[in-house]
């Protein structure tokens, strides 16, 4: 796999693991602590030359540790500098050991007052944070942010949960976030990506080796995940080569969302696409389409498409019509590789334990696709349990044995073996009408291509991505459609 280390995410508890793991291989936990206080100086030194005063903030951890480092450092600098800390009496270890090589006064946390000009180091919490942050954090976090001051967090905001992404309490919305060896979850989940700023990664010594044999199946989505999984056409290929994909079509006033998924799955390389339209929205289909295929969809077509080696995937559910029959249709459809979007979704909210053990019993090879609202209506005990999302989409994936892409702006894909990622290319334009459909017809061009379900979902999602920024403000389904060749080039 391309890049993995730089795409690894790393949880907090695992990263505590790691640290203990480079102890115990007789790496010198404090030259690691202070490599990690250097950096955070550093890069503040750099970012800001003309800061009025830094004021490091240390907590009663090794996050604190840090920050004494860094206070040493500015110190050293000449730079204007104050400190103030939790428990600065009572740290140990590292932390304490980094406490006592600062000449400099510390002053408690709570006489903090924050002042025009002041450049904050933010080393309270890190990866310890283990509940909401006591009061007098959050007053500082509150007036910081007031006041607009410039933030550097050593690891991670100060009120972030480094797992989940969630804010505990209060968090610092940083201006920069310096993290050591590889991001946590935390880093790239919705709400904490924002608060993090730009994010720095910081190589403190610690051999990957030892953080690649904790980090768990989680990866920041990034063609590194799957472009050795897609063969690309050559050439040669014939279209079916390519693949052929089949989408089935609503009613004549709810049509356009197939067709875009349909269209979708064209631009994203499948080699053939039919519309399987009803035969009353035969004539509005075909008004609208060129190089897609028209089929009527009874059920000698479907029994035919089924028993057709060369049509290699579906999409069912944009604009179908929630009823019995899209149950139906979608589980007749599971001996080929099938996305499931929109209206298939909803279709089994009232039973769908009867989709999962389907899937199951078929071993099949199923991408689904809800938004917020479909995950709670197909997952409610999942939607509201406490957890990140990624842990939330593992379970739904393990559950129905379907590789999960759980949208949003922090889309998550989960497959069923635990593997998961998180997607970071996609911008807020892309939250528009008809844009899942969009992102339906990518996934099942991709599964059209042979790529397995999970690498097929991760592609898809980077390339309709890719194709929000390609096409930019202002963008609608039609005009993403059109740019999604334009995402491929940079695939691989
Ligand atoms: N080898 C290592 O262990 C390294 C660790 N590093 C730093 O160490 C950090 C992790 O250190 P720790 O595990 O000590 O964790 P933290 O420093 O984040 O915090 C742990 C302390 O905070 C307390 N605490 C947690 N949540 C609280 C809350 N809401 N209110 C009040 N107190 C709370 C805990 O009881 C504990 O005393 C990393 O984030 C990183 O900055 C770096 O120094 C690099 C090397
Ligand atoms: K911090």
């Amino acid at each position: 796999m391309l890049h993995e280390f730089e795409r690894i995410l790393i949880g907090p508890r695992e990263m505590g693991l790691v640290d203990a793991d480079a102890a115990g291989s007789g790496i010198d936990s404090f030259r690691l602590m202070q490599n990690a206080g250097e950096a955070v100086a550093a890069l503040a030194l750099a970012r800001y030359p003309d800061s009025g005063r830094f004021v490091v903030l240390c907590g009663p951890g090794n996050n604190g540790g840090d920050g004494y480092v860094a206070a040493a450092a500015f110190a050293r600098a000449g730079a204007s500098l104050c400190i103030y800390g939790i428990g600065s009496e009572d740290l140990k270890g590292d932390a304490a050991r980094a406490r006592a090589r600062v000449e400099a006064e510390v002053a408690p946390l709570s006489a903090y007052a924050c002042r025009p000009g002041d450049v904050i180091i933010d080393a309270i919490f890190g990866a310890g944070l283990s509940r909401d942050v006591p009061q007098d954090v959050a007053r500082i976090i509150a007036d910081a942010t007031k006041l607009r001051l410039p933030i550097v967090a050593a690891d991670i905001p100060s009120g972030l949960d480094g797992e989940t992404g969630e804010i505990r309490g209060a968090a610092f919305s940083a201006t920069d976030t310096v993290t050591f060896m590889a991001r946590k979850p935390g880093h790239l989940l919705l709400p904490g990506r924002e608060l993090c700023g730009a994010l720095h990664v910081f190589d403190i010594g610690i051999p990957k080796r030892l953080v690649m044999a904790r980090a768990g199946k989680l990866w920041e989505n990034g063609p590194g995940l799957f472009s050795d999984a897609l063969a690309g056409p050559t050439a040669e290929s014939h279209k079916y080569a390519r693949g052929h994909v089949a989408v089935f079509s609503g009613g004549p006033t709810s049509s356009g969302a197939a067709r875009l998924s349909a269209t979708a799955a064209l631009k994203a390389g499948a080699g053939a696409v039919t519309l399987v339209s009803p035969s009353e929205a035969l004539a509005v289909n075909a008004a609208h389409l060129n190089a897609v295929m028209l089929r009527e969809a009874d059920s000698r077509a479907i029994r035919a498409m089924l028993g057709d080696h060369r049509v290699s995937a579906f999409v069912v559910g944009p604009g179908y019509g929630v009823s019995a029959a899209l149950r139906e249709l979608a589980l007749s459809l599971l001996t080929k590789p099938t996305v499931l979007d929109a209206d298939a979704l909803t279709a089994f909210a009232s039973e769908p334990k009867s989709l999962f053990e389907a899937i199951h019993a078929e071993g099949a090879t199923v991408v689904m696709t809800p938004h917020e609202g479909e995950f709670g209506r197909l997952f409610p005990d999942l939607a509201s349990a406490s957890g990140s999302k990624v842990e939330r989409a593992r379970k739904a994936a393990a559950r129905s044995g379907a590789v999960i892409v759980y949208k949003g702006s922090d889309t998550v894909i989960a497959a069923p073996d635990g593997r998961a990622a998180i997607n970071t290319n996609a911008p807020a334009d892309l939250a528009t009408a008809g844009s899942g459909d969009v992102l339906a017809g990518i996934t099942a061009a991709m599964l059209a291509h042979a790529a397995p379900a999970f690498e097929a979902a991760c592609a898809a999602v980077w390339i309709h991505g890719r194709s929000g920024q390609v096409a930019g403000g202002g963008l609608t389904a039609e005009t993403l459609v059109d740019v999604i060749p334009q995402a491929f080039p940079e695939m691989v």
